[in-house]
């Protein structure tokens, strides 16, 4: 991997993330070398370090994947200065900064750490910071039931909800608590995208064996967004005998997805059986009083980060009240705030929200919807709208089509299966196809860049 691999990289995350996030997390990386399959970073402090890591690493594995760069996992050090971001004492082992990395195992010796796979747990992510209502109650005592221990019970936990509503941060939460329950544990994180790279590697290196070993002799497996390998054929059946493996063990086996196992397209029936014979709880959407007592909560971890910063009364209700698409958006928000205040040294008010959130806040004012998307596409690409829902899979209406589909994944808060509906009773598998297809051209072709630039300032106007 070059200097130029992650200048391609940059470019494609510019238009996947869009200018404001490019500017505050990615421009500040610099990278440094690529060592046996661990691509090194260097990040100006170890927040910026943090964020990225849990944020938008799969983003720039995949990145980089395309990219052509072989590459394992990524490592963020923090190049200079003092590191801002207070740690919990428990995470504090030694004076050393340790880097942050989207690859080391949670495992309780560094030996282990080469050998294992998974994804840093983020020291944030715990149960005293998750912030318990009526929503979420019900996943947040199996979780915590889990993480106790005792005799196997549940088995799998299966986490389900939409996005950003806390299912990676219970995961953590669970796996901090037992690591420090019981130390020697071998608990293992990943995601299922993470979990097929690592298969995909097995089998490229011919090293089955190893592959299997290794995940067949943890403790814990616990495994984000599953429904990442739907229509991925070899990887649910490895993933399965993993699963049966374990649980002949009496090994816990937590799980998340984005609906619940019976509703998944384009997984086996045979998973989502295995999958739905522990415990099911979803995590539902929040409601007014819970993002409330979220951001009170947030607000005094980010005022840690910045010192002196104050907030203005009413904000927090504000933001509570427009932002109600998920936690992660509303937790972005707070951010871009503190950061604002923190470069002008004023207090947020109630002004600065309103004009610093406007892009934020017009989205979730404005609701665009799919059939208003599929209308203007139609209109600008000059075809029927019954051609552009309709089967025909000639070029000049596949291809508008699959702008609609994108567009209707990231202007809306529609799942995939939704959106599929609404294009002709599409399977969802195809929507995410189309949306990935769009996703590269973007970065490749101007044209489809501009149209796309055009339709999103129409749709949003
Ligand atoms: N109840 C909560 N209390 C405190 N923070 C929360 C809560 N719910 C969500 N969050 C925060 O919202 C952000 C997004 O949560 P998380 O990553 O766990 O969502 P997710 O359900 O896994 O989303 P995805 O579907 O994208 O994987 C995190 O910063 C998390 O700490």
């Amino acid at each position: 991997m070059t200097h130029e691999t992650w200048g391609e990289v940059q470019d494609a995350l510019l238009h996947s993330i869009g200018e404001n996030n490019y500017k505050t997390w990615i421009r500040p990386l610099e990278f440094a070398a690529l060592e046996n399959g661990v691509a090194h970073f260097r990040v100006p402090t170890n927040f910026i370090g943090n964020w990225v890591n849990r944020n938008y690493s799969d983003q720039i594995l995949r990145h980089l994947h395309t990219a052509g760069a072989s590459v394992r996992r990524i490592e963020f050090n923090v190049s200079t200065g003092r590191d801002a971001a207070p740690q919990p004492p428990a995470q504090t082992k030694s004076t050393a900064a340790p880097a942050i990395t989207t690859g080391t195992a949670i495992s309780p010796d560094t030996d282990d750490a080469d050998i294992l796979p998974g994804a840093t747990l983020d020291t944030r992510f715990t149960f005293d910071r998750f912030v318990v209502g009526p929503p979420n109650e019900l996943a947040h005592a199996a979780a915590r039931r889990v993480a106790e221990g005792g005799p196997v019970t549940f088995n799998p936990l299966f986490l389900y909800g939409g996005v950003g509503l806390g299912k990676t941060h219970l995961m953590h939460a669970i796996a901090h608590h037992m690591r420090q329950r019981d130390p020697s544990l071998r608990i293992v994180y990943l995601s299922a995208e993470q979990f097929m790279y690592r298969f995909v590697q097995a089998l490229r290196d011919r090293d089955m064996m190893t592959f299997k070993q290794i995940f067949r002799s943890v403790d814990v497996l616990m495994v984000d967004d599953v429904q990442f390998i739907a229509g991925k054929d070899s990887t649910q059946d490895e993933f399965f005998h993993t699963f049966n493996a374990l649980v002949d063990q009496q090994k816990q086996i937590i799980i998340s997805g984005d609906r619940a196992p019976g509703e998944m397209e384009g997984i086996e029936d045979r998973i989502k059986s295995r999958l739905q014979c522990g415990l099911v709880v979803d995590l539902h959407p929040t409601d007014y009083e819970l993002r409330l007592g979220i951001l009170q909560q947030k607000v005094d971890f980010y005022a840690a980060q910045y010192p002196g910063l104050a907030i203005a009364p009413g904000v927090l209700e504000f933001l509570a009240h427009r932002i109600s698409t998920n936690v992660r958006v509303l937790e972005g928000a707070l951010v871009r705030l503190f950061a604002m205040a923190s470069l002008v040294g004023r207090e947020i008010t109630m002004d600065m929200t309103q004009d610093c959130l406007a892009d934020v806040l017009r989205v979730s004012e404005r609701k665009v919807t799919v059939e208003e998307i599929q209308r203007r596409v139609s209109e600008h690409y000059n075809i029927r709208l019954s051609e552009l829902i309709g089967p025909t899979r000639v070029r000049n209406v596949a291809r508008p089509r699959q702008i609609a589909m994108y567009l209707s994944k990231s202007l809306t808060s529609r799942s995939l299966p939704e959106i599929g509906r609404r294009f002709g009773g599409r399977d969802h598998t195809t929507i995410m196809h189309g949306v990935k297809r769009i996703e590269d051209l973007r970065v490749r072709d101007s044209q489809v860049a501009e149209d796309l630039e055009l339709l999103r300032r129409a749709l949003e106007a």
